[in-house]
């Protein structure tokens, strides 16, 4: 797999301290990443962004469904220990929220969910003991199968943003643009239509208890700009689709790991990864569980007004999950 090819866009020295220090001023007046008056805050603060920050800031350009921001200073020495489990973050690392969210508010409204860590709009991404083996930000053994983010949800993410604190192993993050496929149109037609349904993954206990009828999905749509895509093979259940759609399913997945590029952060990298185009993984480790390991923030954006996705989605229940926006929608 081809190492950080990913397009890099460089943020210089005065661009990352003017993006820092925002987020400090933002956070010292707020006291907490987490206040809802720092949420509503966010987007009146953003327009206080140079032109030069913003245009950084533009949205993904290129085929990849990704970039990477790169030049934001992360001082491991003033970090911290990484924390054991998402829980247990308390405000370690929150001029790193904030920075997150004002790059996130730039690019549309950030979002949480109130069935995962707990409502919050950065959630940590940190191996946790006894969590090994999961398909969750919180594994580590096993290869993170890619997937889309949410993708049981009709509200989930149009883009994903992950910004690493810290990455001692070089462990890398995995992406897969479908836009860099090439799929038989046969196959595309095949996953166009919607089969089997995608359930909540292992993060969302409340959703996965839901009683209503998982409703099949399309894998694929074709949106103006080329295809978009919905997909989580982990919790996808393959067995009830019939062999000709298990193959066409199949040979996605092989051209999907046939164009994966292996994205190796650094602490100060925010990845932005386009949701709709773009399945992201991560590579197995060995978590080291000394308080050095590797530490993730990561935020999720909607984006207004994206044809990206079929009209048929709105009818979806999301098993009883509601997407919460940064400030009201
Ligand atoms: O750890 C990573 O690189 C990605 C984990 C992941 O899938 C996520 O945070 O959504
Ligand atoms: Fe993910």
């Amino acid at each position: 797999m081809p190492t950080c090819p990913a397009p890099v866009r460089p943020l210089d020295d005065a661009a990352a301290a003017e993006l820092t220090a925002l987020a400090a001023k933002l956070l010292a007046d707020h006291n907490a990443a987490t206040s809802p008056e720092l949420l509503a805050a966010l987007p009146g603060t953003c327009a206080q962004l140079s032109d030069t920050v913003r245009h950084a800031l533009r949205p993904v350009d290129t085929a990849d469904g990704l970039f990477v921001l790169r030049g934001l200073h992360v001082d491991d020495t003033e970090l911290g220990p990484t924390p054991g489990h998402w829980s247990s973050v308390g405000d370690a690392g929150a001029l790193w929220d904030v920075v997150l969210l004002l790059v996130s508010t730039s690019m549309g409204t950030p979002i949480a969910w109130d069935g995962q860590q707990d409502g919050r709009f950065v959630h940590n991404i940190v191996p946790s003991p006894g969590h090994e083996s999961e398909q969750t930000g919180a594994s580590s053994d096993v290869l993170l199968t890619p997937h889309t983010e949410d993708a049981f949800h009709p509200g989930r993410a149009h883009l994903l943003l992950l910004c690493c604190l810290r990455n001692h192993d070089d462990i890398a993050t995995t992406a897969a643009s479908i836009r860099r496929t090439a799929l038989g149109q046969a196959d595309v037609e095949r996953l166009k239509r919607p089969v089997v349904p995608i359930l909540p993954d292992d993060a969302y206990e409340e959703a996965q208890r839901f009683a209503g009828r998982p409703a099949p999905v399309p894998t694929l749509f074709a949106a103006p700009e080329g295809l978009t895509m919905r997909f989580d093979p982990a919790y996808t259940p393959l067995d009830e689709a019939d062999a000709e759609w298990r193959e066409a399913y199949r040979r996605l997945q092989d051209e999907l790991a046939r164009v994966s590029v292996a994205v190796s952060l650094e602490p100060g990298d925010v990845l932005v990864v386009d949701n709709d185009v773009v399945v992201h993984g991560r590579v197995p480790f060995t978590a080291r569980y000394d308080g050095t390991d590797r530490w993730l923030k990561r935020a999720s954006v909607r984006v207004g007004g994206r044809p990206t996705r079929p009209a048929a989605e709105r009818g979806e229940h999301g098993y009883g999950q509601a997407a919460l926006t940064a400030w009201p929608a």
